[in-house]
């Protein structure tokens, strides 16, 4: 039930190059910002969408040409999409319906994969009476009850509130497990980390990184990969402590095993690594991994404030996240002098993409 799938597509001014290969029982994480084009990947699998050109296979079968319905695959999007006039068991069960199971086996099976989504209670309720979160479960099940071989995740958590989504992401982590070859869109690095084996990074319709999720976004090759992962990515030479920076300044990190020192690598660490301190405060941490900026910007960022810093040396750029007391107490806003500092045991120090 494997997908390979090459596909060229226009849509007005946007073009999409794009070869995806994913193995069967797999999910692939399509990842990337607004406009990069991962919805229009997802139409031309599903069908709903027709490419300029394009070549895809499921399960060894070619789909050029096939109708949506008899492609053999399972569309599940931000919104539940349930007929509003059906109770939930009915819903689920209209996936084995439609592929000719009987009335009766089609109900029993319905409420198999209800139960597997946690949602046996809600089987009469009609999709008026469920949450946004009950319905998804229901969309969930309803989607996996048509057994597809592909099966298609359209930013799935987008339209649950954030209490409701990790519970539906843990759902889909479990049923997947054992589930059908998948491939989930998404901009958030965090649903990746938590679902795919495998992420292609979109940018501007073409592929930018791909390989193992926790490879791609720890060792993130591009600044492009970087920024989507959100994780801070400093460049330089690759020296024995860590790395020289282009205007000579020392980040020390732990090197992975495949740096060679005088060659290009890149420095990588998360937000939450970043301690933040008024300029002329008291230093604590590491004095090797400190370096001096300005506050360019404070946005809020879930439930802490993400800073992002400017300067001159390996401070521009950097983004830190902060509790909004720690903001409050430093004083902090654009403008503000700040010393960044980063532990050099949370900084992974990888080689450089060759470019
Ligand atoms: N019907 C259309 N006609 C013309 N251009 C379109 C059409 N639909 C999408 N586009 C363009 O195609 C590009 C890719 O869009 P697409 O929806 O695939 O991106 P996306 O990565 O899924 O974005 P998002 O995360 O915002 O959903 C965008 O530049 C968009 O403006």
């Amino acid at each position: 039930m494997s997908l390979t799938a090459w596909i060229a597509a226009v849509r007005g001014s946007f073009s999409l190059d794009v070869d995806l290969d994913v193995p069967t029982g797999t999910v692939l994480a399509l990842l990337g910002p607004n406009g990069s084009g991962k919805s229009t990947v997802l139409g031309c699998l599903a069908g709903l969408i027709t490419p300029a050109s394009a070549e895809i296979t499921v399960a060894g079968r070619a789909l050029a040409g096939v109708p949506p319905h008899r492609r053999g695959i399972g569309l599940l999007s931000q919104d539940a999409l349930l007929f509003p006039h059906l109770s939930a068991v009915d819903n689920v069960a209209f996936s084995p319906r439609s592929t000719g199971a009987g009335r009766r086996a089609a109900r029993e099976r319905a409420f198999l994969w209800l139960a597997e989504v946690d949602a046996v209670a809600l089987a009469d309720r009609r999709p008026g009476q469920l949450s946004g979160g009950q319905a998804q479960r229901v969309a969930i099940a309803r989607a996996l009850a048509a057994e597809p071989d592909l099966l298609l995740l359209d930013e799935p958590f987008a339209a649950l509130d954030v209490d409701a989504a990790p519970a539906i992401r843990g759902l889909l982590r479990r049923v997947l497990k054992t589930g059908p070859t998948t491939v989930l869109v998404t901009h958030d690095p965090l649903d990746a980390l938590a679902l795919a084996d495998h992420v292609a990074v979109l940018n501007e319709g073409r592929v930018v990184e791909r390989g193992p999720t926790r490879e791609v976004l720890s060792a993130p090759r591009t600044a492009f990969t970087a920024r989507i992962a959100g994780l801070n990515l400093v460049a330089g030479t690759a020296v024995a402590e860590g790395l020289r920076t282009a205007s000579g300044e020392v980040v020390s990190g732990i090197p992975a095993a495949d740096v060679v020192p005088g060659e290009p690598a890149v420095a990588v660490f998360p937000p939450n690594a970043v301690a933040v301190y008024a300029r002329e405060g008291e230093h604590r941490g590491s004095p090797r991994n400190t370096t001096d900026g300005v506050v360019a910007a404070l946005e809020p960022h879930g439930p802490v404030i993400r800073l992002r810093a400017e300067g001159g040396g390996w401070a521009h750029g950097l983004t830190a996240d902060l509790t909004p007391a720690a903001v409050a107490e430093l004083a902090l806003e654009p403008g503000s002098a700040v010393t960044l500092s980063v532990k050099a045991a949370t900084v992974a120090i990888h080689p450089a993409a060759a470019s």
